[in-house]
């Protein structure tokens, strides 16, 4: 049996290779992406996806249909075992996990990704404490992860993942720790810094509702192997909040085919 594995990353005015099928308006194509781990589980099987540019997609499955291991193979941190990958640019990826670096402030935990990229200091700094700004900790600069709250620190690492200016965003799970406050306001600092940006993010969440407040499509997976087993559009009209009405409609729907999918495997 061979393999077709390819990875693409295109820097500039990138398109997309036609090996992935993708065309100029497209951030992310998946052709044909299927996983076997060591192990001989099959994570993913066949998986088909285009995302275009700007738009937001969020994936709900049952645990273990392979979100992650998506995530992970569209980042380049793990290869598909077939199939063809191709990216926009070079992702930024966040976690449930914050991961700031306990020993550096806030702005310098923000700055690291310019500084690894060789960025001036004044400049990076100054980009830094912007970006703090924007997610409202702009007075906390001087603080350590361990002087902030868990929300705090989430929000500094949602600081810190624009600050590699990725076209392309992927976060698995990246409010799924926080309290129901904390999340809504970072869902309205997500979603602003996505328009105001024109970013293009893939969202990874077990929380259906918490997808459709935020995607512009919600795509389910099932589990194994991870397949696509529906995409629903959201039209819902933005601004959105977790409790308008529209919301718990599309909520239902996708919870309803989330529950068969789940039956269907017994977990
Ligand atoms: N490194 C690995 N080696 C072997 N099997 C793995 C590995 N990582 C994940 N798997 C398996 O692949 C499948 C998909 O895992 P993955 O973590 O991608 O799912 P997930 O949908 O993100 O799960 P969850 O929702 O529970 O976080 C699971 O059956 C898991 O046990």
């Amino acid at each position: 049996m061979t393999a077709a594995l390819e990875h693409q990353v295109h820097e500039e005015e990138p398109h997309l290779s036609e090996a992935a099928g993708g065309g100029p308006q497209d951030a992310v194509v998946l052709d044909g992406v299927t996983k076997r781990y060591a192990t001989g589980t099959l994570a993913l099987d066949g998986i088909d996806l285009r995302v275009a540019r700007g738009e937001f997609v969020c994936f709900v499955g049952a645990s273990g249909c392979g979100k992650s291991t998506l995530l992970n193979i569209i980042s380049n941190l793990d290869q598909a075992t077939s199939g063809s990958v191709s990216v926009v640019g070079h992702p930024a990826l966040m976690f449930q996990e914050h991961a700031l670096m306990p020993w550096l402030s806030a702005l310098d935990n923000v700055a690291l990704p310019m500084r690894l990229a060789g960025v001036p200091k004044g400049k990076r700094l100054e980009r830094a404490q912007a970006l703090l700004a924007s997610v409202h900790l702009g007075d906390i600069a001087d603080k350590r992860p361990h002087e902030l709250s868990g929300g705090m620190r989430q929000r500094v690492a949602l600081a810190r993942t624009l600050a590699t200016e990725a076209p392309v965003l992927l976060m698995d799970e990246p409010f799924g720790a926080l309290d129901a406050m904390t999340r809504d306001l970072l869902h309205d600092e997500l979603e602003s810094v996505w328009r105001a940006r024109g970013l293009t993010v893939l969202f990874v969440t077990h929380n259906v509702r918490e997808a459709v407040r935020l995607a512009d499509r919600v795509i389910l997976l099932s589990s194994r192997p991870g397949r696509v087993v529906q995409e629903y559009r959201i039209d819902v009209p933005r601004p959105r909040r977790l409790e308008d009405p529209a919301v718990g409609q599309a909520t239902a729907q996708i919870t309803a085919a989330l529950r068969k999918e789940v039956a269907r495997h017994g977990d």
